[in-house]
């Protein structure tokens, strides 16, 4: 399977103008005129329609990951993939894959229970990203086909779900982690995956042990291509008030600048600059034992 990127992300809340507040007022995002009158909130950072779906629902979780596949025929080959495999999947409807600006769309979920969605022709609408707080441009690569960024999910079958990823779905490693929280000798601890797609992206999912994870994500990322743009969403963060659940800091595995913040949903947000872009061409997946070169200071080792 050839996954280009993390095209989107779909969040079930039980108050979604709370996205829109936060996404246009903190994160800087676009807030796009409704298509609908349900109170559903879309949000843009580029030429894709829309980046966040937040839609109104009874819980408060991310709903499912949009990843991209590169044409029809990509799309008819994962399908074919997935009956080989034995995994299930749900086609969506025209209208539902009209709703999502795509043309073709499966739902699934991977072994952890997190969902997700695999879509080709994914629209551009090329309407002009103006950030209402002045951020100049997200990366996000060319016609933005290095996806939005990426999702760190919980893994309570960790093994499982990374053979899922990289067997069924064809994702890369890129790099793996470990971490022994627990004061506990005996407790074996949470590993934590990072995966790439077909995209210079260092990871656009990373997949940690984390078996009680109420919200269905762990953090989403989204990478400014501006420094000043990390400092001054750090100062509206401090502002507003919003929990800090990660000092600033550097990642030693993809060399991201960023701090990580509460978001209306209760996972984290991480904001970033200067991620590596990498060339996979033989790449040997890494195993590093330290999470950042400097800051990073997290507030829970949850969070
Ligand atoms: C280590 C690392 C490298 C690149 C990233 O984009 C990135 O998010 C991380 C940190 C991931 C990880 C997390 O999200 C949950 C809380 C964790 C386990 C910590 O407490 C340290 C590393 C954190
Ligand atoms: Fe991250």
């Amino acid at each position: 399977m050839d996954v280009r990127s993390l095209g989107y992300v779909v969040i079930e809340s039980t108050n979604p103008a709370e996205w829109a507040d936060y996404g246009t007022n903190i994160l800087g995002l676009m807030l796009v005129p409704a298509a609908s009158n349900n109170g559903d909130v879309y949000l843009k950072m580029d030429q894709r329609p829309y980046r966040f779906a937040i839609v109104k629902g009874e819980q408060n979780r991310l709903s499912c990951c949009g990843w991209e596949l590169a044409d029809e025929a990509g799309f008819n080959q994962a399908k074919e993939e997935l009956r080989a495999a034995g995994v299930e999947f749900t086609e969506a409807s025209a209208e539902h894959a009209k709703s999502r600006r795509v043309r073709g769309l499966i739902q699934l979920q991977d072994p952890s229970g997190n969902g997700l969605e695999l879509y080709w022709g994914g629209e551009l609408d090329y309407g002009k990203f103006i950030s209402p707080l002045g951020i100049s441009s997200f990366e996000t690569g060319f016609n933005g086909d290095m996806g939005f960024g990426h999702a760190v999910l919980p893994a309570s079958k960790l093994a499982e779900t990374h053979a899922f990823y990289k067997d069924v779905l064809g994702f890369g490693d890129s790099d793996y982690m470990h971490f022994h929280f627990s004061p506990d000798p005996d407790d074996p601890g949470q590993g934590l995956n990072f995966m790439h797609v077909n995209n210079p992206r260092h990871h656009s999912l990373a997949l940690y042990e984390d078996a009680a994870n109420p919200v269905g994500c762990v953090h989403l990322m989204l990478e400014v291509t501006d420094v000043d743009e990390v400092g001054y969403c750090l100062d509206r963060v401090q502002a507003a008030e919003i929990p800090i659940v990660s000092t600033l800091g550097r990642h030693t595995n993809d060399n991201m600048l960023s701090f990580y913040m509460a978001t209306p949903t209760g996972f984290a947000m991480e904001f970033g600059t200067d991620g590596l872009q990498m060339n996979w061409e033989g790449f040997t997946p890494t195993v590093t034992s330290l999470p950042s070169l400097w800051g990073h200071k997290f507030a829970m080792p949850d969070a």
